[in-house]
């Protein structure tokens, strides 16, 4: 859990928002609040704590579910996405309660210079369905380490970020990495032989 020490931190720029004041107000709201949900996806909590983005509408493979600009962070929270290694995005709106899956049908599309992300389906999700996408894609050696409760067959169960992977695990990713953690995924096999 995100100390409140840390997620008062001043944000490295504020594109998004104006103020830290609007920031929090934004962290504050309800999880199933309208202002986190669009046509495509909205946000169910379920348990108390715990909340999951789900699909609006039938989607496509290749469609994109949302578009965000988020606030950066030298360092990361609960609802940040890393865009480089010492740069991390927390997004709003929605799409930052998309969970961890380890066959997700969702994968986030960034650059390493602008903090806008953009969700997109990686295979058909039927309206209902859990948005979810890889951790491991995005993150190199997560804050917040979790034990994956998603279920699925080839679940890798505990979920720390791409330098934890091993080569086989990360060939299945290889076409979801960010460019920052491919950057980084390449210097640790170029290092470590
Ligand atoms: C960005 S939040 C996702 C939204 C979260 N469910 C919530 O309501 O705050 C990321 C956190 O959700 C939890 N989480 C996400 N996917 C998970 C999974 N497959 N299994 C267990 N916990 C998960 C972990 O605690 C993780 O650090």
């Amino acid at each position: 859990m995100t100390s409140l020490l840390s997620s008062l931190r001043r944000p490295l720029t504020r594109r998004a928002f104006s103020t830290n004041k609007n920031v929090l107000a934004l962290r504050n709201i309800d999880p199933a609040s309208p202002e986190n949900s669009t046509d495509t996806y909205f946000v169910r909590t379920l348990s108390p704590g715990y909340s999951s983005c789900i699909a609006a509408k039938d989607l496509k493979a290749g469609e994109v579910i949302g578009t965000t600009v988020g606030t950066v962070y030298s360092t990361p929270t609960r609802f940040t996405i890393q865009m480089t290694l010492d740069k991390h995005v927390e997004i709003f709106g929605g799409m930052q309660y998309a969970n961890h899956h380890c066959n997700p049908n969702a994968s986030f599309i960034m650059s390493e210079s602008e903090p806008q992300v953009s969700l997109v389906a990686i295979k058909p999700i039927a309206k209902g369905d859990h948005i979810t996408f890889d951790y491991n894609t995005t993150e190199w050696d997560m804050d917040e380490k979790f034990t994956c409760n998603c279920g699925d067959a080839a679940c890798r169960g505990d979920i720390q970020g791409a330098k934890h992977m091993h080569d086989a695990q990360v060939l299945r990713l290889l076409p979801h990495f960010s460019s920052s953690v491919m950057r980084s995924l390449l210097k640790h096999k170029l290092v470590q032989g």
